[in-house]
């Protein structure tokens, strides 16, 4: 079993999504319950611990080949973990106990893909240097893997490349009539702009971004880099300096301070002085520096971790070793698989850049995307009345794209929904006097309005959860998001598509019942 780091400067890494509030802009306040009469919210009831799939090692040639890789060339430790699948999904499994706290997996700096701020090309003869300078993280990385990938056989990352996924099995490369599949509206929006956005990058790549003479990726092999960073990359604070570059630093000035000293070149004491100062300036100046830069990541083995919420143990960075590591955050049977969290977040963004809904999670929203309507069918609103609420200073936008999550709705919305549903008189004082909750009536009208609203979303779609349950449950689609047929399969889009589904429909229900209904 490899040591605990000890105390080490950790830099915890996040599933690199959380880094990026341009792919969050549903809106997300703290959620509110309105329940019939009072307002209090009520907790989701714990659920119980899910039943684990069997671990099946994984021993074809290409892992053994990675492994030895990793074990090898790479300098990657590891202890206690092996590729396994579960229910056919790679991952990594515990080969024997491990102990909470334990190190499982560190990487070093040397073996990962890693962009830093203001690195230069790193993909030298393939994309020009104007290309680099204003692609996005996602686009650098997805030309650094494809870079990798073109040297063959003489990359140093060769035998992780080889087994990475043909297909991440995201609902970028969906049909129109597989993300009708989902059944949420919100996502397909999502996924048509990323399509927007990526056959933009694409086409900028190939007409202007390829050095010269270099041929360009097909549209298909960027995307698949793309993808493959997007569900594989983590990202975390900047640190300029290793420890190696700041001990050259050191010794630097310490060289300088002994010699003009030696030289009679200067006093002693102001040049000791002069150098101190420079020293802590450099490393303060990185400290602040370090809180607003982001580095990017992917480290071989420490990207067969599947996900949970339920887990506490992410990828950190550690100053001292220049290494990402995954440290256990409770104890493992054999056999058990091993998962980290990618950070907080829904099935949302877990569904677009990772293809996979995770039951029952706690960070899940529904966003519905237009509760103006739904509000007409409930009862007529008076004149007026929405005109008034887009002129004030909370605005109609925040009906749309509401993100309710299973504790109720966000604040803003039932603010509006109080205004809108007052009566004259009482909105006479405008939209800042319906913040807070109103009398027992006025909130019981809101409830009635809040369930109706939930109940026409959840009619609206083409198939009730209980129907989506028997699917899944007569097995066709699959089962609880596992990949019947391969990642990227006519099927595994089928199945994950009913288990994202699924796990909206639990949401919009939980809201339901939370009110009371
Ligand atoms: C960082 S990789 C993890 C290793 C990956 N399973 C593999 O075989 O290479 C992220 C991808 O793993 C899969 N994944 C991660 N967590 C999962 C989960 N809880 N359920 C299903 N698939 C998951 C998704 O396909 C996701 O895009």
């Amino acid at each position: 079993m490899l040591q605990q780091l000890g105390h080490v400067k950790h830099h915890s890494l996040r599933g690199a999504q959380q880094a990026f509030p341009s792919d969050a802009p549903a809106r997300r306040r703290a959620p509110v319950v309105a329940a019939r009469a009072s307002v209090t919210p009520t907790e989701p009831a714990p659920q119980a611990p899910q039943q684990q799939p069997p671990a099946v090692l994984l021993d074809d040639s290409r892992t053994q080949t990675f492994m030895n890789w990793a074990r090898g060339p790479a300098s990657i430790r590891f202890a206690g973990v092996k590729p396994s699948t579960f229910a056919g999904i790679r991952g990594l499994a515990a080969s024997s106990d491990i102990a909470n706290d334990a190190l499982i997996v560190e990487v070093p700096r040397h073996s990962a893909v890693v962009l830093a701020p203001k690195q230069r090309n790193s993909c030298p003869g393939m994309v020009n240097d104007e290309w680099w300078k204003n692609a996005p993280w996602f686009a650098k990385m997805g030309a650094m893997l494809l870079w990798h990938k073109r040297q063959g056989s003489q990359s140093p990352l060769a035998p992780w490349i080889a087994q990475l996924p043909a297909d991440t099995g995201v609902p970028l490369n969906w049909s129109d009539k597989q993300l009708a599949a989902l059944q949420y509206p919100y996502l397909v929006a999502q996924v048509k702009e990323q399509q927007r956005e990526w056959t933009a990058l694409y086409d900028t790549l190939r007409g202007s971004g390829m050095a010269a003479g270099a041929a360009p990726p097909s549209r298909e092999e960027f995307w698949w880099a793309m993808g493959v960073v997007r569900s594989r990359t983590f990202s975390g604070p900047y640190i300029g300096s290793t420890l190696s570059d700041r001990l050259r630093l050191a010794g630097l000035v310490a060289a300088l301070v002994v010699g003009n000293t030696a030289l009679g070149l200067a006093d002693p004491q102001k040049t000791l002085s002069a150098a101190i100062a420079v020293f802590l300036f450099n490393v303060l100046y990185e400290v602040i520096l370090s809180r607003s830069l982001k580095q990017y990541a992917i480290c071989p083995l420490i990207d067969l971790f599947n996900h949970t919420s339920a887990a506490q143990s992410e990828v950190s960075y550690n100053y001292f070793g220049d290494s990402y590591s995954v440290v256990a955050s409770r104890d493992f049977k054999k056999g058990e698989q091993v998962f980290i969290t990618y950070g907080a977040q829904s099935n949302d963004s877990l569904m677009q850049y990772y293809g996979f809904a995770e039951a029952d999670n706690p960070q899940d929203t529904y966003v519905i995307s237009d509760v103006l309507r739904w509000l007409q069918g409930f009862r007529p609103l008076p004149p007026g009345r929405v005109q008034a609420l887009q002129g004030s200073s909370l605005g109609a936008a925040c009906l749309s794209n509401v993100a309710v999550q299973r504790a109720g709705f966000p604040a803003e919305a039932l603010q509006a929904l109080r205004f809108l549903l007052a009566s004259d008189a009482e909105a006479a004082a405008g939209v800042s006097a319906f913040a807070k909750a109103g009398s027992a009536d006025a909130e019981a009208v809101l409830a009635e309005a809040l369930a109706c609203v939930v109940t026409a979303e959840l009619a609206a779609a083409p198939t009730t959860l209980q129907e989506d349950l028997a699917q899944q449950a007569a097995g066709s689609g699959g089962g609880g998001g596992g990949k019947k047929g391969g990642a990227g399969s006519a099927s595994a889009a089928e199945a994950a598509a009913l288990s994202f589904r699924i796990e909206k429909k639990k949401v919009l229900s939980a809201v339901l019942k939370n009110m009371g209904g």
